[in-house]
């Protein structure tokens, strides 16, 4: 089975190519587009490139589009009888029916770089159950997945997993500049947030779900971190991340159903 990837060098296109390779994929199964040309080199391997969208399609069974949404209508793509796959936040499966092929829409998110992304993913009608093992076996290779039953989902999901590093990278800088206003040497200040942020986020892998419980352990303590969470409470935190998320949400939805001029 051939994979095409368009926009195989994108930050995503580019963790979706090397997790592939990584996991077993042959190279000459590999069909790749980009807007900057071929490269001998990919991941360390030599793939076939395509010269443009028509002849990717030609050649692929499976076709990855992972392009910005603003990309997607230029690219004119026409694929009928392919499974497309598309990473596209905003753009929904009326706006890429056009293309022709079975669609299926999927959120991967940043961590596909280090083959830890969770990816839902939604199929249009007329996608088979083969495909659907097909979806698997490639999302697998940057990392989990679930079929969502609901396109609609795919907002929040935009929004939430999507967003990858987004949400740690800000609580990092907030804490970094708390560390450096205090004056810390700067490598201490870089440990410690990442401490904070990154051991912390750690402790919670596989138990997210737990999350409640931990925070009332620290409450328990009636101390330091209780003082600090009740502050960041009062001071909005759950609400910053509500609407943020929100936010998030209605930009998907936007991007996919723009107001009627
Ligand atoms: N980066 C992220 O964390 C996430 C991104 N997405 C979605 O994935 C898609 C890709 O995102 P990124 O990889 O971050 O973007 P990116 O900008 O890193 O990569 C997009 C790639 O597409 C290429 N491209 C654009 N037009 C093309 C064309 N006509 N033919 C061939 N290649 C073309 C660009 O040269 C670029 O290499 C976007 O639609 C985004 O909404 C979804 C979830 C998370
Ligand atoms: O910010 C964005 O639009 C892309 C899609 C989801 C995550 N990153």
């Amino acid at each position: 089975m051939k994979i095409g990837i368009i926009g195989a060098t994108g930050w995503l296109g580019s963790a979706l190519g090397r997790g592939l390779l990584d996991k077993g994929t042959a190279p000459g199964d590999l069909v790749l587009l980009n807007r900057s040309g071929p490269r001998a080199d990919y991941h360390g391997r030599r793939v076939t490139w395509a010269a443009d969208a028509a002849a990717l399609a030609a050649q692929a069974d499976v076709i990855v589009v992972s392009v910005r949404p603003g990309d997607w209508p230029a690219l004119a793509l026409h694929s009928p009888g392919r499974l497309v796959i598309s990473f596209m936040a905003g753009v929904d499966c009326s706006g890429l029916a056009a293309c022709g092929g079975r669609i299926v829409r999927a959120m991967p998110n940043a961590a596909a770089e280090i083959a830890a992304s969770y990816s839902p993913w939604f199929a249009a009608p007329g996608v088979t159950d083969h495909d659907r093992q097909t979806v698997t076996r490639i999302l697998s290779a940057i990392g989990t997945s679930d079929e969502l039953t609901q396109e609609g989902q795919l907002d929040l999901m935009t929004a939430l997993p999507g967003s990858g590093a987004a949400y740690p990278a800000l609580m990092a800088e907030a804490m970094l500049a708390v560390a450096r206003a205090h004056g810390l040497p700067e490598p201490v200040a870089l440990r410690a947030v990442e401490a904070a942020v990154c051991g912390g986020a750690r402790m919670l892998e596989g138990q997210v779900g737990r999350a409640g419980e931990l925070l009332a352990a620290y409450h328990d303590y009636r101390g330091t971190t209780d003082a600090g969470l009740n502050a960041a409470e009062a001071a909005g935190f759950r609400d910053a991340i509500r609407l943020a998320l929100e936010a998030a949400t209605d930009k998907a939805r936007a991007m996919a159903r723009p107001p009627l001029a």
